[in-house]
């Protein structure tokens, strides 16, 4: 097969000029933010991430198939995929940085977070915790994903009102866990439209306002994305670090570096990243497919200096188990994909215990 190097790739995106013959090049913009590529079938797979300016993007769109096709034209390159994103760059950490809460019961606190919603963040957030729980850790989850809070009900504690001691709202048990959520305040079928700065303040109250005790971790599963909602709550709470979950797909992935990206811009530092879905295990005899391009995730880590924590499977007993208020780590302590998550939650201690704590 050709080699394919990355200054082939670069070269042939230079001859893409979204604004005609004369104008600049999308590497000259700096618009080329992931550039990755794989070994296929048919030869090397590439796949690009153009971060455009937000009110360009629609009209960007026919940008992909021309960067596509110069991707194509290099010798060796069998796919091309080339996707636009159009964040609006994020405030420079010195910049206005909001002052950081004082949470001083919270001895280490963990942002659980993806690039993008559905790759099964929270269902990794819950059994996380409760492996993390029956390391004898006292453990906190804050639901902190308003868009679509899952926690009660991953948790069985779906339609809770969280008891008031003295003004301040005490987190809800559930299976050893002291869990909080906007779920318990707002009727999980009332469709919530939240705008950035009112998730910021939701989550801000979320944490000021719940008596959180001593915990000697708390795990914050954030909402999907990487806009300034999630970056004004890295800035408040000082993070120990943040985990990123994502699928095989490569498109997930590039999100998922622009998780990464993010986390960095603000300096939290990356636990790793964790590949859900990863693999298909039958539950009838346990044989393992790998349904998706797997191993992406890994790769990714390496390439972008990040620890990888693993590989999750994709499993029915882990759907139903969530669905049914009882995560699989805690309903089938034995089973492997349980072990999976226990072997997440050491590797998360062992990282952790190298650092000291932030000052919180
Ligand atoms: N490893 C897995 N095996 C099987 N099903 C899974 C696995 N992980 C998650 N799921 C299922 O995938 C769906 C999405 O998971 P989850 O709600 O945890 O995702 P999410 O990333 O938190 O989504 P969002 O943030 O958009 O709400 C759920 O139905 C969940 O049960």
């Amino acid at each position: 097969m050709t080699d394919v190097t990355r200054a082939d790739l670069l070269a042939a995106l230079a001859q893409v000029r979204p604004d005609g013959p004369s104008g600049p090049d999308v590497v000259s913009l700096g618009w080329v933010e992931g550039l990755a590529q794989r070994p296929g079938a048919h030869g090397v797979e590439v796949s690009v991430a153009l971060a455009v300016p937000a009110e360009r993007a629609r009209a960007l769109e026919p940008v992909c198939a021309t960067a596509e096709a110069a991707l194509r034209a290099v010798p060796g390159v069998g796919r091309a995929s080339v996707v636009l994103t159009a964040e609006r760059p994020a405030p420079a950490p010195t910049r206005a940085a909001p002052a950081r809460l004082s949470l001083p019961g919270l001895k280490r606190v963990i942002a659980v977070a993806s690039g993008k919603g559905g790759v099964g963040k929270s269902t990794t957030t819950v059994n996380l915790a409760i492996a993390l729980a029956r390391r004898g850790l006292r453990v906190a989850v804050l639901d902190a994903d308003v868009y679509g809070p899952s926690l009660p009900r991953l948790l069985g504690v779906a339609g809770t009102r969280p008891a008031n001691a003295g003004g301040r709202l005490l987190p809800v048990p559930a299976h050893g866990l002291s869990v909080m959520s906007i779920g318990f305040l707002v009727p999980e079928e009332d469709p919530v439209i939240w705008r950035g700065p009112m998730v910021a303040g939701a989550l801000e109250q979320l944490l000021r306002d719940v008596d959180w005790g001593e915990q000697d971790v708390m795990l914050l599963d954030m909402p999907p994305g990487t806009g300034d909602a999630q970056l004004t709550v890295c800035q408040k709470v000082a993070l120990d670090g943040a985990i990123i979950v994502s699928t095989p797909q490569d498109i997930a992935l590039l999100d998922a570096r622009k998780g990464l990206a993010m986390f960095r811009k603000v300096d939290v530092p990356i636990l790793g990243i964790v590949e859900n879905m990863s693999y298909f295990l039958c539950p009838h005899c346990g044989e393992r497919t790998d349904i998706f391009s797997h191993g992406g995730a890994r790769r990714t880590a390496e390439e972008l200096g990040a620890p990888f924590l693993g590989a999750l499977p994709l499993d029915v007993q882990v759907r139903e188990a969530a669905d049914a208020g009882q995560p699989l780590a805690l309903a089938h302590p034995d089973s492997p994909q349980a072990q999976a998550y226990d072997s997440l939650a050491a590797q998360v201690w062992t990282l952790l215990e190298k650092n000291p704590a932030p000052e919180r």
